[in-house]
């Protein structure tokens, strides 16, 4: 019997500044299902504003002070992290189930979860959580223009809350999911329900947080409808999704091999990657799932929905195109694997 306690889960909040990230932490720490729960708050400048507005909410919120959990503390994340667990194990705190982070506007969330997996402590106790990214309708074409970190934001999100949806008109919500459609289309999308929502949902579109079934995994993916073609955009830094489709088995080892290549060369301009895999003699789908250089150890699903056995993987990069990844993907398999290659293309 395997009695290791199970990894905590480390759920982030981000979003760009004033993007509603305070409001939605406020109203999951006062969900029932969420009492148990140890909160961070990193906030950038001398004063930490949020924890006072979280007030008897959260008393005994840490801050992390005066930098981004994303660049200049990601040391002081990791001691926060380790005092909370030494703290844990002494009964100096209650036993946590989970710990909920909420960065500066200002941080890339992305850099988190590899702070945690590459930990040589905090990878015994933790695993990174579920990402919910919130995105200011009424500001969301401004900041996109002006603030590369607020694609990197959005690109690393399971979840995308849109706020302040009471201040536009439908055709501005519709722009706003457009641009959402374009970066990261895979991301399950909630509105101001995210607010009312029991915080375990809020907080379960990750696939290590629960044991997906065949349709959610599919679900996971996104719908159809979402992915947008990377070649009708040319910017060199512009953030793109795309999704890969194989006709045909996968060598898991040769794909292993390939990703950890494109990650070494590319990590920081692959922002995300997530698929359902059909790998060679293994008869249930693989999860694969992956934050910039981090990628999280694959899961499986119990089995196939009905007989669609096809592999989709998507990618969220900045500045690499679908041609560029599919051409490399292809060429090294061919060359590289004993098996017959699948024949991959993007969507
Ligand atoms: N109208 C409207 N206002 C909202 C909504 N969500 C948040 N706000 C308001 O937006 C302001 C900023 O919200 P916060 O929750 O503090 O945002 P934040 O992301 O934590 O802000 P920073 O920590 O400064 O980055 C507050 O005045 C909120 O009441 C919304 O859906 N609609």
């Amino acid at each position: 019997m395997n009695d290791t306690p199970p990894l905590l889960p480390v759920h982030v909040i981000s979003g760009f500044l004033g993007s509603g990230k305070t409001t939605l932490l406020k109203s999951v720490l006062a969900s029932e299902d969420f009492g148990d729960s140890a909160v961070l708050i990193n906030e950038f400048g001398e004063v930490g504003l949020d924890n006072r507005l979280l007030g008897s909410i959260a008393e005994d919120a840490v801050l992390l002070s005066n930098g981004c959990v994303c660049c200049t503390i990601r040391g002081e994340l990791s001691d926060a992290l380790r005092r909370l667990l030494s703290q844990r194990q002494e009964g100096l705190i209650p036993a946590f189930k989970r710990i909920v982070l909420e960065t500066t506007g200002l941080a890339d969330p992305g850099p988190i979860a590899s702070t945690i997996t590459a930990d040589p402590v905090l990878r015994h106790h933790l695993r990174p959580g579920t990402n919910v990214t919130l995105v200011d309708a009424l500001n969301a074409s401004t900041s996109r223009e002006q603030f590369p970190v607020w694609e990197a934001q959005v690109a690393v999100a399971d979840t995308l809350v849109i706020s302040k949806t009471d201040l536009i008109n439908e055709s501005e919500l519709s722009d706003v999911q457009d641009l959402l459609d374009t970066i990261n289309p895979a991301a399950r999308r909630l509105g101001a329900e995210a607010l009312g929502q029991p915080s375990d949902l809020l907080f379960a579109s990750s696939p290590h947080l629960q044991s997906f079934t065949p349709s959610e995994a599919k679900s996971w993916l996104g719908p159809w409808r979402r992915v947008t073609t990377a070649d009708s955009h040319d910017h060199l830094n512009e953030v793109r999704s795309f999704r890969l489709n194989f006709e045909g088995e996968i060598d898991w080892t040769c794909l292993g091999i390939w990703l950890s290549m494109l990650l070494n060369r590319h990590g920081s301009n692959i922002l995300r990657v997530k698929g359902v895999l059909h790998v060679m003699g293994d008869n249930r789908p693989v999860i694969l799932h992956g934050v910039q250089h981090t990628i999280h150890p694959p899961e499986h699903v119990e089995h196939w929905l009905e007989d669609d056995r096809c592999s989709e993987l998507i990618f969220i990069t900045r500045g690499i195109n679908a041609d560029r990844v599919t051409d490399s993907l292809n060429a090294f398999m061919r060359q590289v694997s004993d098996h017959p290659s699948p024949r991959i293309f993007h969507a």
